[in-house]
């Protein structure tokens, strides 16, 4: 079978997807009108053509800036479910999906209304399709410690909800370090832990996030390279990496999709996964990520293969899960 079509047909898991990065300029202004939000967009294709990026930061004020739209529990709800139906089209049958609180809740937006319109969705696309999700809860890391200790105290009484706790946002300048105490909190709370680091960060955020904070994953991690040492421990310990290669390109953390490292990594013997990041922002939801490399680095049929299996092994799925899905990956 053609690569193209395997991509699109075979199971895969999505483990870094910012839910907020997957608002569609469409809802965007749909929503921004229902609340009359002024936008500094006078079209769908205004807010388009605006997605050009420099570097992480360029994006996040967009980003930021774009998620006042979500004010109730019904566009919470919208923006979940447009998700998951694209998971649907795309055969991604597990997600974890990462949620920002802070960036709701400092505009005076609680937990009752993005939670209620989460788990909405969520169930609805269990019931109807099987799907399987879990959430995690991500820390901004621009933002004080302090914050983040009383945003995981707003979260109690979600914690059922929650498989793991992240680390996102502005990376330079905010290294895990700053919350080595309040991730000290999450593990005794027997949540996991992901962080983003070295995606602009140097190797040194990738081990800070490794001994600091224990991290379960690294999200982006595709820095790594600059420190050897890193590398083999990565190996060797088999910790993942949630690599997202239209994200890298987007925000110029790579000049060409043909100079990322993720094939590399992945022959080395990393556990590397392909991920979307925020699809609406970058130019492709997953399948669109596997496809470029692909296109533009030759990814082969033996390399998706393995890609698919790493989605499943570094997912917080129960091992009988993992092993279901992992089964199901038929290449002829
Ligand atoms: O790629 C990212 N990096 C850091 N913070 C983010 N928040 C959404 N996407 C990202
Ligand atoms: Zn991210």
């Amino acid at each position: 079978m053609a690569i193209e079509k395997l991509i699109q047909s075979l199971p895969k898991a999505e483990l870094h997807l910012h839910i907020e990065g997957s608002l569609e300029p469409a809802l965007m202004w749909q929503l921004a009108n229902k609340h009359q939000v002024v936008l500094p967009y006078q079209s769908v294709a205004e807010i388009e053509a605006a997605y050009q990026f420099e570097d992480l930061q360029s994006f996040l004020d967009l980003y930021y800036a774009g998620a006042d739209v979500l004010r109730d529990e019904d566009d919470f709800f919208q923006l979940m479910w447009s998700y998951l139906n694209k998971c649907r089209q795309e055969n991604i049958v597990h997600a974890e999906i990462m949620f920002d609180p802070q960036t709701h809740t400092e505009r005076g937006i609680g937990f009752e209304v993005f939670m209620a319109g989460f788990e909405r969705a969520i169930a609805q696309a269990r019931q109807q399709w099987g799907m399987s999700t879990l959430l995690i809860m991500s820390f901004l890391r621009h933002l004080p410690e302090a914050d983040a200790f009383s945003t995981l105290e707003e979260a109690r009484p979600y914690y059922d909800q929650i498989a793991a706790i992240g680390l996102d946002s502005s990376e330079l300048g905010h290294p895990p370090e700053k919350f080595e105490r309040v991730f000290a909190r999450v593990r005794e709370l027997g949540l996991k832990v992901v962080a983003h680091a070295g995606e602009e960060g140097p190797a040194d955020y990738i081990w800070q996030a490794i001994k600091l904070l224990e991290v379960d994953r690294i999200d982006h991690g595709v820095n790594c390279q600059q420190d050897q040492k890193l590398v083999e421990y990565l190996i060797q310990q088999q910790l993942p990496l949630t690599v997202c290669p239209l994200s890298n390109l987007k925000l110029k953390v790579i000049e060409k999709m043909d100079h990322h490292n993720i094939l590399q990594l992945l022959e080395a013997g990393m556990l590397v996964t392909v991920n979307s990041d925020d699809p609406t922002y970058f130019g492709g939801y997953l399948n669109e990520n596997y496809r470029q490399l692909h296109a533009a680095l030759g990814m082969n049929t033996a390399q998706l293969k393995q890609l698919l299996i790493n989605s499943f092994k570094a997912s917080f799925l129960p091992e009988s899960q993992k092993q279901h899905w992992i089964d199901n990956i038929n290449v002829y």
